[in-house]
């Protein structure tokens, strides 16, 4: 309806004369920005390297706090007492990958569901489904991978006792920097977010996931 659409309640996401930068001396990297995306709509943010977009992005999503202007998420304002955004929702994919490390697939998508506030059916159901839909190779892996494991530079091999066979089922055991990409995917999707915000989702992955 007009009227709804008038105030906001018909956009997921609603800026409005936003200002942002990081500091005085730079100046704003967001100047006078205004966009709307209504609710059930795929908006496409594009820009050169640098303009600011993944800005943009964590001030929706309630990392960064605007300069000025008005942003809107859902309806009210990211970061307002009992507003769930940050929070259940929306799914975030950043475009650092922020996973832990020590985690493996599963513990990370129990972590995240139980933020989320699912309970374990809820959340062993999704993990079989998203396993199964991203092609996630193993719900055990470690998510860590072993960056110069076998490397012929004693400096910089952690581990130059093992031998090249022991490097090799080390390595089987933890995610290459695409499948990393996949778990993260995987946790903004796992609650079922009303909305979902993607920083670069395809950089890394295979033209599969990509589809
Ligand atoms: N934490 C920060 N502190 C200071 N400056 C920052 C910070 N994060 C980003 N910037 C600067 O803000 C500008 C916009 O960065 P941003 O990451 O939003 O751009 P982007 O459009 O997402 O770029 P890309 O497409 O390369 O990811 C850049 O000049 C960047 O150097």
């Amino acid at each position: 309806m007009a009227t709804d659409a008038a105030n906001g309640t018909d956009y997921s996401i609603e800026v409005r004369s936003l200002w942002k930068g990081y500091s005085q001396a730079r100046g704003s990297v967001i100047r006078d920005l205004t966009l709307q995306v209504q609710k059930g709509h795929i908006y496409g943010l594009l820009g050169p390297s640098g303009c600011g977009k993944t800005t943009l992005l964590k001030c929706i999503v309630g990392r960064l706090r605007p300069d000025s202007g008005l942003i809107r998420v859902m309806g009210q304002r990211p970061g307002k007492l009992g507003h769930k955004v940050p929070g259940s929702l929306i799914g975030y994919m950043p475009q650092d990958l922020a996973l832990y490390q020590e985690f493996t697939i599963s513990e990370t998508l129990f972590y995240f569901g139980r933020i989320f506030g699912m309970d374990s059916a809820e959340i062993k159901a999704r993990v079989d489904f998203l396993v199964n839909l991203l092609k996630l190779p193993c719900k055990d892996k470690l998510i860590y991978r072993l960056r110069n494991w076998g490397s012929s530079d004693a400096a910089q091999n952690p581990c130059p006792a093992l031998n090249l066979h022991e490097i090799h089922v080390a390595q089987q055991l933890h995610f290459s920097g695409g499948q990393q990409r996949r778990v993260s995917f995987a946790c903004a999707l796992l609650h079922e977010p009303p909305l979902l915000i993607l920083d670069e989702p395809t950089v890394g992955v295979d033209p599969l996931l990509r589809q």
